[in-house]
């Protein structure tokens, strides 16, 4: 790893979620719109997660013709954004909604268009609000990545930090209806 990602010594004591989705069970879509992993954004990335054992975290995605960067394989920004979203399921298998803060990635080798790409990500540790996350991909031997992600996720109350932005959205009638819920 050429990263300079350090995770503090001081880590505070996690817990996985009663809650949390089940090991091997598809983690549900955060958002419906989500250009990494939801099912209603047409030209998203259309990333399946699935919940792994302790705090680990699966991934696949075909890696289809719109994501080309250089001839014949993936853009690099497009391979952030996947490892953006899934390494932002890690904190949901702990408890809270959590976003990004700080993301950086390795990449080790060209990835081809027409390939299915795999994923594996795990929470390094939690401190106070900061959740550390890992990820590889690779294209069907974990031992062989292909690109490392590191990021660091910051625990949100949801309804307060999207309430100003919830008009941008699509769905926006149906999020504000769900937020003003008790
Ligand atoms: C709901 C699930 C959605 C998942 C979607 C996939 C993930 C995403 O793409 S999210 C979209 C991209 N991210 C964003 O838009 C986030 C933009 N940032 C923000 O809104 C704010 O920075 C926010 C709310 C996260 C934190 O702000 P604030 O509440 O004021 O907290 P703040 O005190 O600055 O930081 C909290 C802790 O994080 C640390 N921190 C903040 N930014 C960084 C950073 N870039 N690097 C390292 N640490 C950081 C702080 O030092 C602090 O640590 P400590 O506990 O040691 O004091």
């Amino acid at each position: 790893m050429k990263s300079s990602f350090v995770v503090p010594a001081d880590l505070d004591a996690v817990q996985r979620h009663p809650k949390a989705a089940k090991v091997g069970e598809r983690m549900r879509m955060h958002n419906p719109l989500c250009y990494g992993c939801g099912e209603e954004s047409a030209e998203g990335l259309h990333l399946q997660m699935f919940a792994g054992e302790d705090f680990e975290v699966t991934a696949t995605m075909d890696v289809a013709a719109r994501f080309e960067g250089g001839p014949g394989v993936i853009h690099g920004g497009v391979l952030s954004t996947a490892f953006d979203d899934v390494m932002g399921m890690i904190p949901l298998l702990i408890g809270p909604s959590a976003v990004t803060v700080h993301l950086e990635v390795d990449y080790q080798r060209p990835i081809p268009i027409g390939s299915q790409l795999q994923f594996t990500a795990k929470l390094l540790g939690r401190q106070r609000r900061k959740i550390y996350a890992e990820g590889i991909a690779h294209l069907g031997d974990p031992d062989e990545p292909v690109a490392t992600g590191h990021a660091i996720f910051v625990t949100i109350d949801v309804r307060e930090h999207f309430a100003d932005h919830l008009a941008n959205s699509r769905l926006a009638d149906e999020y504000k209806a769900r937020m003003s819920r008790p």
